[in-house]
């Protein structure tokens, strides 16, 4: 019924004003998907790889869509998937790219779900998924900069986590509330600020301004609203982290792994912080495990560069206890599938799912219906803009079951 009839594969515009590679999966019985991939600015050392576009999109015309085309069924994304990996033939997707791949793989699962008549997280998530009990929290970046902004932060994003919003939508308008009430305060401080790559203020004040200024913020937008706000970190530590030196640099500051640890500890308490990602390089899984030990038990350690998405660096983790969540981005490893079998992994060893966007982003709202169909946690996917407002409206209509 869903036998794959046509792959269109073209380069669309990023949020960025970078090409990226763009899907359209059509099937015999006329179910249609399309799908874009996102890109990263501060990727892992392991995500599979992402080649320019125009290269991703031959190679994968040449090697992947004769293997699809009549032979495969879009609503079996698990076959959807292998004929993916057997047309690439790596262990990282360096033959067709990961950007191909994840497009492709997305598109054909809303193919999928189109011939079924199901809203896609159903489709991926299984009929008993009911998205009014409960819905993932959006963590909303609303101060950033490290490799997202220049002259801004040294931490990449400072996020705003309404832990206690009785529905998604509050959670999303929020976040909306938080960010502006950021604006309000650095008006009041007199610092200017543009936006950065995800459309959080990128001032030039220090981390420690920062603190203060997002800490106020929160209070505010939790005073007014009346339920809880708290919020998070992604450090994305990997990126300040001098491997010659052993150290991590902020700008004229040095930490050795250990004051890092230290430091991360500190902030959790000082803060109450609910969730910190890549607090530590991307190689230091024992980092990972003294921290999350230390503070696990009241916040989120969440591994983004360190798993990237991977059920083998994932195992690791596992098995060292480097962290309590990991983040999700189906094209860090790409496919919905291997997407899924980290999330299940981490589910099924007690931690949390917690499903991102990427820095680069189109219109696609899949990660939104993923982060349903996974009963994720947290999505991490912006706070305003135009894609990343395009997820988390999804996400409204999808608690009201109106996709
Ligand atoms: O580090 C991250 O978590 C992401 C998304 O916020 O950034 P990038 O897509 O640049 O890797
Ligand atoms: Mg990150």
């Amino acid at each position: 019924m869903t036998l794959i009839e046509s792959v269109s594969l073209r380069r669309v515009l990023d949020s960025r004003g970078n090409p990226t590679v763009e899907a359209d999966v059509l099937t015999q019985s006329g179910g249609f998907g399309r799908a874009a991939a996102p890109s990263g600015a501060s990727t892992g050392e392991y995500e599979a790889i992402e080649l320019p576009p125009k290269e991703a999109i031959a190679r994968a015309r040449e090697h992947a869509v004769p293997r699809l085309v009549g032979s495969v069924h879009a609503g079996n994304q698990r076959d959807v998937d292998a004929a993916l990996h057997a047309a690439d033939g790596t262990e990282d997707f360096s033959e067709i790219g990961a950007n191909s791949a994840v497009a492709i793989s997305m598109a054909a699962s809303k193919a999928g779900a189109d011939v079924l008549g199901a809203p896609l997280f159903q489709h991926l998530g299984g009929t008993f998924r009911d998205a009014d009990r409960s819905f993932p929290v959006p963590l909303g970046n609303v101060v950033g900069g490290g490799e997202h902004a220049a002259d801004a932060t040294h931490i990449q994003e400072f996020l705003s986590a309404p832990v206690g919003a009785p529905s998604v939508a509050e959670a999303v308008f929020a976040n909306a509330d938080v960010h502006a009430a950021v604006a309000d305060i650095l008006d009041d401080r007199g610092v200017a600020a543009a936006k950065g790559d995800e459309g959080a203020w990128a001032p030039a004040v220090s981390d420690a301004e920062a603190f203060e200024i997002v800490d106020e913020a929160t209070s505010r937008v939790e005073d007014a609203l009346g339920f809880g706000i708290r919020f998070g970190l992604d450090v994305a530590a990997s990126e300040l982290y001098d491997a010659d030196a052993g150290v991590y640099r902020y700008g004229d500051t040095e930490r050795t792994s250990a004051e890092q640890v230290e430091y991360m500890a500190e902030l959790v308490d000082e803060y109450d912080l609910a969730y910190v990602e890549d607090p530590l390089d991307e190689d230091d899984y024992d980092g990972f495990a003294d921290l999350t030990d230390r503070v696990g038990d009241r916040t989120l350690i969440c591994g983004d560069d360190l798993f990237v998405t991977n059920v083998e660096r994932l195992s690791r983790g596992i098995d060292e206890g480097a962290a309590n969540s990991i983040l999700i981005k189906p094209n860090q490893i790409g496919t919905l599938s291997d997407a899924f079998d980290a999330v299940e992994l981490a589910q099924r060893n007690g931690l949390d799912a917690v499903v991102s966007h990427r820095s680069g982003e189109t219109e696609d709202t899949t990660i939104a219906h993923l982060a349903v169909a996974t009963d994720a946690s947290y999505i991490k996917t912006g706070t305003v803009g135009g894609e990343r407002t395009a997820k988390l409206n999804e996400l409204i209509r999808i608690a009201e079951e109106a996709v």
